[in-house]
């Protein structure tokens, strides 16, 4: 299928018959089956936050380097500790970006007082806009979920408790809110180069490790998926939808039911902002075939922390060992 699908999630925000709810988590579950990706239309976010998120945004990337090097990650500013959760440069691949962790995590948790890369705390202060949208993030991610789970026959709470271990004495979810800039690049070469047609690009082709993404590609687009055929779609620009994909993780967990697809995006001439939320599973979360996802378990358990340090390993903005400076 090379249709994106559109979805008007407004029956899972809002009080309607179990049967609605239902029906829309079907057509969320059919789309991350045959596409693995749709636009969510009926989020209830307004579309005001959108607005000045993207002013928050620009106001970051518009200041001097010296400025934002003040939040980069310890490989672009040995005076911060943090790894992972910060700002990096264009000069790694193409686009810069800012990785900003969960404002609710567990300062007093064990993890995150030890440094543990997945569990650092944001030296960028993140209030305000910042927090108001991470608050949307994560009640629209629980509400995709709970779809999921509706469908696999689980209670649909089933999934709340594996991405927010708090509760259970964790110090919280070890999702990603990231802002990507890409510059406006002239003349400047690519990050790679389309595998199949040679179609230069801003982000490498790459699948998502993560369990969903949820991502705002404000007004300019470029963002596109590998159709069944191998061809490549455009993801089009719906005003304040936002665009949701299935993840490695998802795809691991649904025994394969959901799929993930690979994506990239395009080298433009014009400048691009994009917010993707990468909705994580717990450190210690087992991530095994589900039951009720039927047919033999095509995949082995693994533990989510380990699982996601591997696999962002492959992406060169995370890799942040000093000897693999690039
Ligand atoms: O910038 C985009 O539209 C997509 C970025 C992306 O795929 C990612 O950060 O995983
Ligand atoms: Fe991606």
């Amino acid at each position: 299928m090379s249709v994106i699908p559109v979805i008007d999630i407004s029956p899972l925000v809002s009080s309607s018959s179990e049967q609605t709810k239902f029906d829309v988590s079907q057509a969320i579950r059919r789309a991350c089956e045959a596409v693995g990706f749709f636009q969510m239309i009926g989020h209830g976010i307004d579309e005001q936050l959108f607005d000045k998120l993207v002013i928050e945004a620009r106001r970051f990337f518009a200041q001097s380097s010296e400025e934002k090097q003040r939040y980069a990650v310890h490989k672009w500013n040995p005076s911060n500790s943090n790894q992972y959760r910060g700002y990096f440069p264009s000069s790694v691949n193409g686009k810069e970006g800012l990785d900003l962790s969960s404002p609710y995590m567990n300062s007093e948790h064990e993890l995150v007082k030890k440094g543990d890369p997945l569990h650092e705390l944001n030296q960028y202060p993140m209030h305000g806009v910042l927090t108001q949208y991470w608050d949307e993030m994560w009640r629209i991610s629980l509400e995709l979920l709970r779809a999921v789970a509706r469908t696999f026959d689980l209670d649909a709470s089933h999934f709340d408790k594996l991405l927010d271990d708090r509760a259970f004495g964790g110090a919280g979810t070890l999702s990603t809110f990231r802002l990507n800039y890409y510059p406006q690049l002239g003349n400047q070469t690519p990050v790679s180069i389309g595998a199949d047609d040679g179609e230069p690009l801003s982000c490498e082709e790459h699948y998502d490790g993560c369990v969903l993404t949820i991502l705002y590609q404000h007004k300019v687009g470029g963002l596109q998926i590998q159709s069944e055929n191998r061809t490549w779609v455009d993801v089009p620009i719906v005003p304040y939808a936002l665009v949701v994909n299935t993840g490695k993780c998802l795809e691991r967990w649904t025994n394969g039911c959901l799929r993930a697809v690979k994506h990239r995006v395009k080298l433009l001439k014009e400048e691009r902002l994009s917010i993707p939320f990468f909705l994580e599973a717990s450190y210690s979360t087992p991530i095994v075939p589900l039951p009720t996802a039927g047919g033999a378990p095509k995949y082995d358990p693994i533990i989510y922390g380990p699982y996601i340090i591997e696999n962002n390993s492959k992406f060169k903005e995370y890799q942040r060992d000093d000897d693999k400076s690039s």
